[in-house]
């Protein structure tokens, strides 16, 4: 069965989700759009939220979030337990975002890169598995912060 990928945005990230969205259709992922539909102003956080939620629920096996900077929609992902959302901005930082952290959303910002160094980095972060090992106790640690907290 194809990957399922939610992909959101805000306004300032519309046209690049189309042609992300395009892109990853192509190359084979069952893609599923949360919106929005057109550059009308939206706020980052709601569409944040949504995509968070559609990971936390199963819907979605990994994420696309985008917005100006990326940096508010990833804000909002990641304060969903369920996310570990990664900003990157060239392929190494998303490899690494898989191998060492297994994000589970990669997000971008559409003024920041252009739509050849995002395809570039989906395609690192979707050909990367996490390595486990220690990462996974790392990241295990990220999923338990009140009872991790103390042990350093
Ligand atoms: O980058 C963003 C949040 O981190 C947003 O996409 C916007 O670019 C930013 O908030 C500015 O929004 P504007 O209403 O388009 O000026």
């Amino acid at each position: 069965m194809a990957l399922r990928i939610a992909i959101a945005s805000d306004h300032a990230a519309v046209d690049l989700k189309a042609v992300l969205t395009d892109y990853l259709r192509q190359n084979g992922y069952d893609v599923s759009d949360l919106g929005p539909p057109s550059t009308d102003s939206v706020d980052y956080p709601l569409y944040g939220y949504k995509l968070a939620d559609v990971i936390a629920s199963g819907q979605a096996d990994y994420g696309v979030a985008l917005c100006g900077s990326g940096i508010g929609i990833s804000i909002a992902i990641n304060r969903n337990p369920a996310c570990r959302c990664a900003l990157v901005s060239e392929p190494l930082s998303a490899t690494f975002a898989r191998s060492h952290n297994d994000a589970n959303v990669i997000a971008m910002g559409a003024r920041l890169i252009g739509p050849e160094m995002a395809k570039a980095c989906l395609d690192a972060f979707f050909s990367t598995d996490f390595a486990g090992d220690r990462h996974q106790r790392r990241v295990d640690q990220l999923s338990n912060p009140i009872l991790t907290k103390d042990q350093a």
